[in-house]
Order: C-alpha cells, then structure tokens, then sequence
C-alpha cells in the first residue's frame, strides 16, 4: 500500500475514474460497475475496482482541491502503474450559455495555483492539456450515447468561494467554460509521469445565475458524464 491508498500492487486497474467525492466512487461502483470491491478507505477516501463491459476499472475518491488531488493521482500512477485517469467532476459554469447538468470536457486548464509556478521556478506559465486520445475517444462516446459535451478551456481554482468574481468574469470573456478545483493538477502529474489525463465535468452550479444542484444530485446525479467517463476508459485509455 501507499501513504494515502491502502490497495496492494494489483489491486487498481491501469483505468482509473477519479470523482473529488469518495461517496461518488462508492456510487459510481456499485452502479456501473460488476464484482467492485473496495481497496482502499483511508481516510474514507475510497477507491473500488470492478469491470466495465468485461474490463478491469477503478474508481478513486481525490478529495478537494489539487493537493489533495495531486496526491491520489502521484500515488495512483507512481505507485500503482496506472496509466490512465479520467477526472468525473462537478463544476461551476461561466459560460452564460451552460445550464445546470451540462456536460463539459476541459480540453486545458487555467490555473491561479502556486503548484505549478514553483514547479518551473515561477519562469514558465506551464499550459496543462488532456490527452488528445482520451479527449477525442470522450467527444465520439458522447455522441455516439446521444449526450451533448462542450470541449474548451477551464479554470481550476485554489478557491470554491472566490473574492474575485470580475477575474471569473474576465476568463468568460477569453472562452473559460467553467472553474473547478483539480483538473491543472491532474493533467500536469501526468504529464510528468507519462500517463494520459482527462477531465470530464458535469455543471453543478451557475456562477453568474447562481443556480445550484443540492448535494445529493452531486452525488448520484451524474450519470451521463459516468457513462462517457467508462466508455471512454474502455476504448481509449489502452
Ligand atoms: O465534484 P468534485 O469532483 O469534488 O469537484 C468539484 O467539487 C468540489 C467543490 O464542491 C471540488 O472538488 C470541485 O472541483
Ligand atoms: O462552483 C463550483 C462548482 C463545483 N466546483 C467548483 O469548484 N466550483
């Protein structure tokens, strides 16, 4: 096992779904997926793996924000050989043409984090981007299940609740769809250790009507996105 995953070697598939909300996984498991068990709750932080269509995947809580986020993803592909993971996240939108339920796929990832500026000394302004394969395989599945999903570029925000709200207005401006809270993160430890990353988000909250899903909705309301996210690791992640 690893400091914050409790699963042996063998126990997580080389396709990892990775929901912030650890009751996600654990719905997400026991919904789409056949024989799950549960390998890991540390820190009640649980991560299942079953089959999809015949095929071995996992599922893992990340938590909030991107060092917890950072964390899981370092430890699931150093530690553990995954190769790919597919963020299944919630999202505020700032687009003003999203609606609640919307389905978004972040093709890149703006960043207020530190995280990557101390990575390149603060000299680089380092792009985090998904994996064309995954991005592309994602944009098919969803087509081919009937599921609008809008492609661009997304903030991944330090904060949930923001002082700034003109800055999110700015990013509106220059075609950001939406902000959530590990996507930068993810993409770049990926990058970093050779493995592919997307993230695929389903909008929760509307950041200029003030719109809101409650939090069982988050929970067990994502269905559609869950579909793309599966499907996609099935096909494209190999
Ligand atoms: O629904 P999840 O996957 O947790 O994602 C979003 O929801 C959390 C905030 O409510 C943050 O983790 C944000 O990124
Ligand atoms: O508004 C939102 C909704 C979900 N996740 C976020 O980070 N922000």
């Amino acid at each position: 096992m690893s400091v914050h995953i409790g699963g042996q070697p063998g126990d997580i598939a080389e396709r990892v779904l990775l929901p912030g909300d650890p009751m996600r996984a654990k719905w997400i498991a026991e919904t789409f997926l056949q024989d799950a068990k549960c390998y890991t709750q540390v820190r009640g932080m649980l991560g299942f793996t079953g089959t999809y269509q015949g095929v071995p995947v996992s599922v893992q809580g990340s938590g909030m924000g991107m060092p917890s986020a950072s964390i899981y993803t370092h430890e699931l592909i150093n530690e553990y050989g995954v190769k790919s993971v597919i963020r299944i996240g919630s999202c505020g939108a700032l687009a003003p043409d999203l609606q609640l339920g919307d389905v978004v796929a972040a093709i890149g990832s703006a960043t207020d984090s530190n995280m990557n500026r101390s990575r390149f000394d603060g000299l680089i302004d380092y792009a985090p981007v998904a994996d064309f394969g995954l991005l592309r395989t994602a944009v098919e599945v969803a087509e081919r299940q009937g599921t609008a999903i809008r492609v661009g570029p997304i903030l991944a925000a330090d904060a949930f609740y923001t002082d700034r709200p003109d800055l999110y207005d700015a990013l509106a401006d220059y075609g950001v769809l939406a902000v959530e809270m590990e996507s930068a993160a993810i993409y770049t430890i990926a990058a970093r250790y050779g493995a592919k990353a997307l993230t695929i988000l389903t909008v929760s909250d509307h950041i200029k009507t003030g719109a809101k899903m409650d939090s069982a909705q988050r929970e067990q309301g994502f269905g559609d996105m869950v579909r793309i996210g599966l499907e996609t690791a099935i096909t494209g992640a190999s």
